[in-house]
């Protein structure tokens, strides 16, 4: 188990929040692992939990990048809630990542609309679209770079 130093959810929790991870829940697929939309019930929050993919529950680097995710604070970056670092049903280790749950999508599908959808983003939107990112690279640079870390 990871030694963490704030409350963690348990794999129950996750678990009732996401039906029993129904596909119905199933928001994204991204290449650490699958993305489900989660109400907690005690709180009745909505949030966005990442199951990592097999390969990723045993990396050294999950809970250094747990720490290192602690620290961001950004108004264009997402913030994460907390982890989960269990044992499911069947025995397997188990780990996610618990995040503040973001409406509105992809934002590669605002930039890239499919040619069903109508491009919603006029160009002066696209364009602080790219500030911002700009502006959250720069401060993930300078994090990278804080000796404490
Ligand atoms: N906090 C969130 N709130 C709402 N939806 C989310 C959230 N995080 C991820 N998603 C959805 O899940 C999808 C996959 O996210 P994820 O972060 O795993 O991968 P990615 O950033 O799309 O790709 P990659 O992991 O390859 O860089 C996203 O495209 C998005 O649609």
């Amino acid at each position: 188990m990871l030694a963490f130093p704030y409350p963690k959810m348990s794999y129950a929790t996750l678990h009732e929040a996401t039906g029993g991870f129904s596909s119905k829940c199933l928001i994204g697929d991204g290449s650490f692992g699958l993305v489900y939309k989660g109400t907690l019930h005690d709180k009745g929050e909505t949030v966005a939990m990442k199951v990592l993919k097999t390969q990723e529950r045993t990396s050294k680097n999950f809970l250094a990048e747990c720490e290192a995710m602690r620290h961001i604070r950004h108004w264009n970056l997402v913030k994460d809630i907390t982890i989960c670092s269990s044992i499911d049903r069947a025995g397997n280790e188990f780990k996610a990542l618990v995040f503040q749950y973001m409406p509105n999508g992809s934002l590669e599908n605002w930039l890239h609309p499919s040619s069903q959808q109508p491009g919603m983003l006029n160009w002066k939107q696209r364009i602080g679209i790219l500030t911002d990112v700009a502006s959250a690279i720069h401060y993930m640079r300078h994090l990278c770079h804080t000796p404490s870390l």
